[in-house]
């Protein structure tokens, strides 16, 4: 996959850039707050996900304007060229004849929401918030890989959101139990919706977490020069659908209590071991980065396996973040994919053949 050509306007604090990335390394150098993250965040929304750095799409926009436009071209590994027109509705959008939030356009055809962009253009993003994967809470991890899934199979957004709106409707339901009369039938109904769109998350998190960590172990192995043995697990939250579902129904009296669903793929989490040990309450912070870059590195590779698509790779400021060993396996690791890298510190890349350029104040210029 390589970005050939990428536009935005009034997005963020960026009035209007628009820039040509070369097809391996491009470094968006600036001091902070500049305006980096945002044109990496443009570009990582023409894979039809929301934002790596979560909120709402209304924030999206330049402050005080009703939308903002994302226009690319991008070339598949097949040679196909395909251009991509994202509109943001923000505040006061209607007036302005423009939906609120992300719609997009594929080749000048309307596919309504961006979400049906998926599985058109493919990137991985590293962002220092993922090197406390390992660490931070289990909803990071399943963010991680819901949002791969999402990119990867687009029916997967379907049975999420099915799973996500029953859980929302059970939840406000369980909040109030005692207004409602049928209460237990109302709460048999979103059982059997969240079993059956739960039943299908568990089949699809468990297949692509099978291969993700068989990759993910190997890289760990690699960069650790096989000194220590890294394994991720899945945890599900049940076997399968029919499995759920009676999960669920066991769980019944344990909800009423908590005012909450208990039991389901949205309780899910990710085991990680290093050495044996449990590498989030063990591992060194060293030892936690490494497993959340072969993490990373294993997405990248899965995307090309499945797809035979190599993804453009995002890295926001993750090079300052990395010590030096790490920070050469990362780029030895993704040669011959595209890659965009955001950088306070432009010195560190005057050596490199890629492209340089400068954020100031949410303008772009190209420096080398
Ligand atoms: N909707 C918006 N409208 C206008 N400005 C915005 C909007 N959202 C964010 N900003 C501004 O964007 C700037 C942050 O940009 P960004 O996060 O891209 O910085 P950065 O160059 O990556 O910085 P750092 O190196 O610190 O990560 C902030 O000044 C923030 O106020």
């Amino acid at each position: 996959m390589i970005l050939k050509e990428h536009a935005v306007r009034d997005y963020r604090n960026i009035e209007a850039a628009s820039f040509r990335p070369g097809p391996q390394l491009t470094v968006i150098c600036g001091k902070n707050g500049q305006g980096k993250t945002n044109l990496l965040e443009s570009i990582w929304l023409l894979s039809g996900a929301k934002s790596f750095r979560g909120g709402k799409d209304a924030q999206l926009v330049r402050r005080g304007l009703p939308f903002a436009v994302v226009e690319s071209r991008a070339l598949s590994d097949g040679g196909e060229e395909k251009a991509y027109r994202l509109v943001i509705g923000g505040e006061g959008c209607a007036e302005a004849g423009v939906r609120p939030g992300r719609s997009a356009q594929l080749d000048g055809v309307d596919l309504g929401r961006a979400t049906n962009l998926a599985g058109n253009f493919y990137a991985v993003v590293f962002a220092p918030t993922h090197l406390s994967l390992v660490k931070g809470s289990p909803e990071g991890r399943r963010r991680f890989v819901d949002a791969a899934l999402c990119q990867l199979y687009p029916g997967y957004i379907a049975v999420y959101r099915r799973y996500i709106r029953a859980l929302a409707q059970k939840n406000a339901l369980l909040r109030d139990a005692r207004r409602f009369e049928g209460l237990e039938e109302l709460l048999d109904t979103f059982d059997a919706a969240l079993a059956e769109a739960g039943g299908e998350m568990i089949r699809r998190r468990r297949d692509y977490l099978e291969s993700l960590f068989a990759i993910a172990s190997e890289t760990y192995d690699s960069l650790s020069a096989g000194s220590e043995n890294c394994s991720f697990f899945y945890e599900p939250s049940a076997a399968d659908g029919g499995d759920l579902l009676q999960r669920i129904r066991a769980a019944r009296p344990a909800d009423l209590r908590a005012g909450c669903c208990t039991v389901g793929p949205h309780r899910e989490d990710v085991g990680i071991r290093i050495g044996g040990e449990d590498a989030r309450a063990f591992g060194s912070q060293g030892q936690q980065r490494s497993a959340a870059l072969s993490l990373k590195l294993a997405e990248a590779r899965q995307i090309a396996l499945v797809t035979g698509s190599e993804p453009v790779m995002l890295l926001d400021d993750v090079l300052s973040e990395l010590d030096g060993a790490r920070r050469e396996f990362l780029l030895g690791r993704i040669e011959g994919r595209q890659v965009l890298l955001t950088s306070c510190d432009a010195a560190a890349f005057h050596d490199t053949p890629g492209a340089i350029w400068e954020m100031e104040g949410g303008r772009l210029r190209q420096v080398q």
